[in-house]
């Protein structure tokens, strides 16, 4: 048996590289293994991973590009490429902050040698991704290194437009690179053979394009621009008991400043039934949907100028109520909001 392909998947903020990874999950016959990063305290993409894993590592606290030891990574990948589980692949989910460039070659340089790195798959929003990735400038060095860059929520672009912003992508990243693949997705889905089909053959380390695109990296952090790598901030918070449905819809409708990301999950109490919702807000959009009762309630926000007092302001959101789900007139109307926020998130899966 050959080295274990690892398919590193990276994207934005809230882009759907989790959605992504589900996707490919719920597909079944190929044995993966997977490795979530996630930024923050508090592993929230690992508790959304649905499809059939075979084996599973998380790696929660920070970008897996910045960390200077790498032991946690390569202990993840030694664990899950061991012949005797006989994977078919390792797909890493990357923060959304980290930086592909350096986590490319963090996997290159410290895979253990019963792994190779195959597929670098970048997932873009097609919405957000001109406004946050790529400003129009010098195209993001991250085009570099992708095989696959997926232009993933076409479904919130007008139909006529949709063929023009995945060219306005590729146009963008064949300014980089001529190799990769670009296509459009609406909820991550996309044909899992393309993504086996565009493995990278081995290289010579020292031929690699690569090499070159690492020197660059390496001059713009000098002039203090890290590549194309923001660092952003976040606050986690997990609290247990039902919380206020208004109080926490008000504040996901209204987040604070600087949030350009939050997710979580909640319960609330209708009567006595305890009703559970997951919520994720990317730049403003808010897509709410409903599951099984979470055991505790967890939000997180992320971003770049995160306002200091965001810790305070999620605890708020998810302060326990002392109601015990009597049903008055502002607890119905709250309800109601929450399940009408329910039907207008849009459903792409
Ligand atoms: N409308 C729409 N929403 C989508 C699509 N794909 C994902 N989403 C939603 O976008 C939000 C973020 O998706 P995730 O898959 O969690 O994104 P992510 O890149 O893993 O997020 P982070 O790990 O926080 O960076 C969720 O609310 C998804 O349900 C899509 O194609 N269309």
């Amino acid at each position: 048996m050959g080295p274990v392909p690892v398919i590193v998947l990276t994207g934005y903020l809230g882009a759907g590289k989790t959605t992504f990874l589900n996707q490919l999950l719920r597909h079944p016959g190929a044995r993966i293994g997977v490795i979530v990063n996630d930024f923050g305290d508090i592993n929230v993409d690992a508790g959304l991973v649905s499809g059939q894993v075979d084996r599973a590592a998380s790696i929660a606290g920070g970008c897996l590009c910045c960390i200077e030891d790498v032991s946690e990574l390569d202990g993840a990948l030694e664990q899950l490429s061991a012949p005797r589980l006989a994977l078919d692949a390792i797909i890493v989910e990357a923060s959304g902050l980290a930086d592909p460039v350096a986590l490319a070659q963090i996997i290159r340089d410290h895979a253990p040698a019963r792994t190779r790195l195959a597929a670098l798959v970048d997932v873009v929003d097609a919405v957000e991704h001109f406004r946050t990735v790529d400003d129009g400038g010098l195209p993001p060095l991250r085009y570099q290194v992708a095989s696959l860059v997926v232009v993933n929520k076409l479904d919130r672009v007008p139909e006529k437009e949709r063929d023009g912003v995945v060219a306005r992508v590729r146009e963008r990243v064949r300014e980089r690179n001529g190799r990769a693949e670009v296509i459009g997705a609406v909820g991550g889905r996309i044909d899992p053979a393309l993504l086996f089909d565009v493995a990278q053959p081995d290289e010579d380390p020292d031929q690699l394009p690569l090499r070159q695109l690492l020197l660059d990296a390496a001059s713009s952090a000098a002039h203090g621009t890290a590549g194309d790598h923001v660092h952003a901030h976040s606050a986690s918070v997990a609290t247990t008991g039902p919380v206020d449905p208004d109080r926490v819809l008000t504040f996901l409708e209204r987040p604070i400043a600087g949030a350009y990301r939050l997710k979580g999950h909640f319960a609330v109490l209708d009567g006595t039934k305890r009703r559970g919702f997951t919520a994720h807000a990317v730049g403003g959009y808010l897509h709410l949907t409903e599951g099984r009762a979470p055991a505790e309630n967890v939000l997180v926000a992320i971003g770049v100028d995160l306002d200091p007092q965001a810790e305070t302001a999620l605890r708020s959101a998810l302060a326990p109520t002392d109601s015990r789900g009597e049903s008055t007139p502002e607890r119905a109307a709250a309800l109601m909001r929450l399940e009408r926020r329910v039907r207008l998130s849009t459903k792409f899966v």
